[in-house]
Parts: structure tokens; C-alpha cells; sequence
């Protein structure tokens, strides 16, 4: 695991791009995992301003990571709508190229595993952007979820609820249930490239990079992955027992080994 540690957000949505725009140009069909949330947006604004400097994505497909159950079809707060207005509107990706798990599905319960199958249909993803809960949630991987988990329908704890109240009137209209990828349907993703910012990350990052392995933590799952990228401002890795050997790491680091 590489932890990245820089002061700006705009500079760890630059380093991400970095490693997103180098897919985008060596693969004739990258296929990119993306996040919802605050934590992805800067990556999201270095990606269209790429695009507007002449970066194409038309070859790009996106499969989102989780989705709410239940909110109806083009509901502005559904992912795919979120997703939508982030950033694949503003790029160049044809719609039919933009994935999500369907939380509208009549058959919910089957939903995941067609998702599941969607993406290995496509050749699996490539970079998987990633945030983390306060809670140390992955997608919607709340505490206690399996380790080997695949895309299926999860209930959110009230934390989450609370955290996500943002984007709704009130906590009461954050619907209780998602589909999201599993923790195993995460770690088959290529590379990993988690952000997390601010101080009320910092105790699920320090668990998620130091901590045990352990589904209470369900973001420690990526310290199985072989290759993942954490990117965090100094307030979400204020609480890293190696802080300084992450930084050390990082700034001397050989030109040659990329992200
Ligand atoms: N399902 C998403 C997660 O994928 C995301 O990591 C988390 C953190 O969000 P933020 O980046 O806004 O803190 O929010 C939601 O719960």
C-alpha cells in the first residue's frame, strides 16, 4: 500500500488524475470504477479540466460503486444521477457507457449478481476511485460485512444515514437500504485509488492503513489488494502511527515506479 500525503486537495485530485489520464491514453477500452461523495470531487474537476484541454474518455466505461434501493428513476440524489452531474456529463463518455447497480430494479435481490456479472463482462475495472465512511465503510460496506462480500443489498447504519442527511431535506428521506459492490467484487479492481480528507476521517483512515484486518473495519479489506494508492490531506492522516516514513516514502521515491 502507498499512502500519499499532501496539504492541498486540488494536489491529491492532481496526483489521482495523473494515474487515471496514463490509463486513459495506453488502453484502447479502460474501464474506470467510480465514487460518490465529497472525497472524489477534486479528482472529478482535474479529469474535466484535462478533458476541456483536449483529454478524450469516448473509449471509457464507468461502473459506479453502490447505488441507494428505492429512489425512483433520474431522483437527483440517486448515484447515477450524482455520477451523471460529477463528472460523466462533462466528459466526453457515452451514456451507455456509465454502470451502476440498479436500486430502481423490480428484482433487487438479483441485481447484484447481474451487476457482478456486468463487470466482469467488461473485462473487470482497471482504477477504482475510492472514499471511506467516518465509519471506515467502503462503498456501502458497512462494520460487519464479509470480507469476500459481492454486490448485493446492504442496510445503512444510522451514521451513515446521518452523514449522507446532506444531500436530502432531512436524514428522515435517506433511504435505509443500497446495493453495493462487496468487498470481494472491490479487491478484483486493478488498482485502488482511495482519497480521504479532514480530521473526521482521520481515526477510519489510521484503522483502515494500521489497524487490524478486520470487517469492523470493513476498509481494511484493501490492505489484501496488491496495489492500492491511499491519498490523504495532513487532518486525514493526523492520526498514521508512520506518517513520516509514508512521507519519506513517497518523496523519495524512484521516477520510474509511477503510482
Ligand atoms: N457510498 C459512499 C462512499 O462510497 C463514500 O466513500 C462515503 C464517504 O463520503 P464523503 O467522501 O462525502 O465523505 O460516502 C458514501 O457513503
Amino acid at each position: 500500500m502507498e499512502v500519499v500525503i499532501r496539504s492541498a486537495a486540488a494536489e491529491l485530485g492532481a496526483v489521482a488524475a495523473d494515474s487515471i489520464e496514463h490509463l486513459v491514453r495506453t488502453h484502447d477500452a479502460p474501464v474506470l470504477g467510480l465514487a460518490t461523495g465529497s472525497s472524489p470531487l477534486p479528482v472529478y474537476a482535474e479529469l474535466v479540466r484535462r478533458h476541456r484541454a483536449g483529454l478524450t474518455f469516448a473509449h471509457v466505461r464507468t461502473f459506479s460503486l453502490d447505488e441507494y434501493v428505492g429512489l425512483p428513476l433520474g431522483h437527483p440524489e440517486s448515484y447515477r444521477e450524482v455520477v451523471r452531474r460529477e463528472l460523466t456529463a462533462q466528459l466526453d463518455i457515452l451514456d451507455e457507457n456509465v454502470h451502476g447497480p440498479d436500486g430502481a430494479s423490480d428484482d433487487v435481490a438479483g441485481a447484484g449478481a447481474r451487476y457482478d456479472a456486468a463487470i466482469e463482462a467488461a473485462g473487470g475495472v482497471d482504477l477504482q476511485i475510492l472514499g471511506i465512511g467516518s465509519d471506515g465503510h467502503l462503498a456501502f460496506n458497512e462494520p460487519g460485512s464479509s470480507l469476500v462480500s459481492r454486490t448485493r443489498v446492504k442496510t445503512l447504519t444510522q451514521q451513515t444515514r446521518e452523514d449522507n442527511a446532506r444531500f436530502f431535506d432531512s436524514v428522515d428521506d435517506v433511504p435505509h437500504h443500497v446495493l453495493t459492490q462487496g468487498l470481494g467484487t472491490v479487491l478484483e479492481a486493478r488498482h485502488l485509488v482511495l482519497l480521504a480528507a479532514g480530521e473526521a476521517k482521520a481515526e477510519a483512515v489510521a484503522a483502515m492503513v494500521e489497524g487490524p484486518l478486520s470487517s469492523f473495519c470493513p476498509a481494511s479489506v484493501v490492505q489484501l489488494h496488491p496495489h492500492v494508492t491511499v491519498l490523504l490531506d495532513d487532518a486525514a492522516a493526523s492520526r498514521l502511527r508512520l506518517a513520516d516514513y509514508y512521507r519519506y516514502a513517497y518523496d523519495n521515491k524512484p521516477e520510474w515506479q509511477g503510482l
